[in-house]
């Protein structure tokens, strides 16, 4: 069976649409329904003079084969209409309705998988709405009390023991409790959506040289290694805390299924360095598959066309295969 993609091309002043709009145009084994508003889609697809024709999107319906060019839509009206390139705060609102359709048609099996396009956090924030990200607004939207970021690109993965928080309440969020955690859903989703029986794990310290045995800082004496013992010691193949700086080199990475970061800066330069434009950002540990892109807004390129789809094409491809083995494990 055809799965059900859900796209939310994000930010409607961003390059959100753009790349959406541009994906369309390719073929894709799955049906592609965008949640987004109407009108903004269309006029984008002027602009970047590109042809599209929008469907209301039926639930009642068999999936059917995408068809290049064209596009099933759940329409989430606008208040404002946005102009490509700029933001509107009026629209904050609108960006988390079209996160919030996605995730409970996730949560009610009317999809197969979310594919997010890029949102502005701070846009939305100045709406009045707190969001942090993505990841933690479709963790609490579904209940979920822990989730793990993983980024992957050809070559490398990398997962986070903290997100989009503050640098300086970084060490206190790295608690046994939230270690333990994220390493058990790192562990198990490495399985589960990728396919490795004992998945190597190389984990950062949190401080320069990881810590210099206590004298550059002590999380890692204190709380990272004894997390790693119990962990060791419940079968997880875990290799660290080893010093960041130097952990990113082939001797390491050619063993490694995916490298855990402590924070956010600390492992997604490197995964971006290495891949930017060619990698997908997943959420591990949520009831259902999403994946997004590995950029942001890019809102001096949004209505060009001169954005790269290579991350968006990435995305929707991780979604797709993924929907696909959990359609074929358990036929709904
Ligand atoms: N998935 C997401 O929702 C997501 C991811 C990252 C950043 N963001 C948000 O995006 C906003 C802007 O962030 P930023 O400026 O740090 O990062 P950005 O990725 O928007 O832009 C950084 C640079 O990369 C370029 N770039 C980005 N995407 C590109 C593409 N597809 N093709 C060609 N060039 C591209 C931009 O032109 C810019 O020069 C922030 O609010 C941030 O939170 C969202
Ligand atoms: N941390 C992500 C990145 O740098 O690419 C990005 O901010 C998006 O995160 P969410 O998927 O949680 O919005």
């Amino acid at each position: 069976m055809l799965s059900k993609i859900a796209i939310t091309p994000g930010e409607p002043g961003g390059i959100g649409p753009d790349i959406t709009i541009q994906v369309a145009q390719l073929e894709w084994d799955a049906q592609l329904i965008i949640i987004a508003d109407k009108s903004m889609m269309l006029d984008r697809a002027k602009t970047l003079n590109l042809p599209l024709i929008l469907v209301d999107f039926d639930d009642t319906k068999p999936s059917v084969q995408h068809v290049p060019g064209q596009l099933f839509i759940i329409d989430v009206s606008m208040a404002e209409p946005a102009k490509a390139g700029q933001l509107n705060e009026a629209n904050g609102r609108y960006v988390v309705e079209t996160l919030t359709v996605a995730s409970q048609g996730n949560l009610d099996d009317v999809y197969d998988a979310i594919v997010t396009g890029p949102v502005q956090k701070g846009i939305i924030n100045q709406a009045g709405i707190p969001f942090s990200g993505h990841t933690e607004f479709f963790a609490g939207h579904s209940n979920t009390s822990d989730v793990v970021m993983l980024l992957a690109t050809d070559g490398l993965r990398v997962a986070l023991v903290t997100t989009h928080i503050p640098l300086q309440y970084v060490s206190k969020a790295i608690t046994p409790e939230r270690l333990h955690k994220v390493i058990s859903i790192l562990h198990s989703e490495l399985q589960v959506k990728f396919g490795i029986k004992n998945p190597a794990i190389f984990v950062c310290g949190l401080n320069p040289h990881a810590g210099e045995g206590g004298h550059l800082g002590r999380e890692e004496i204190e709380v990272i290694e004894p997390t790693l013992d119990v962990l060791r010691a419940e079968g997880i193949n875990l290799i660290g805390p080893l010093p960041a700086d130097t952990l990113f080199q082939e001797k390491y990475l050619q063993d490694a299924d995916a490298v855990l970061a402590m924070y956010h800066d600390q492992g997604l330069p490197v995964l971006k360095y290495k891949g930017f434009g060619n990698a997908v950002n997943i959420t591990l540990g949520l009831p259902y598959i999403r994946t997004s892109v590995d950029h942001g807004t890019a809102l001096d390129l949004a209505g060009t066309g001169n954005a790269d789809i290579g991350s968006m094409k990435v995305a929707i491809t991780h979604a797709i295969k993924m929907a696909k083995e959990k359609l074929t494990r358990a036929p709904k």
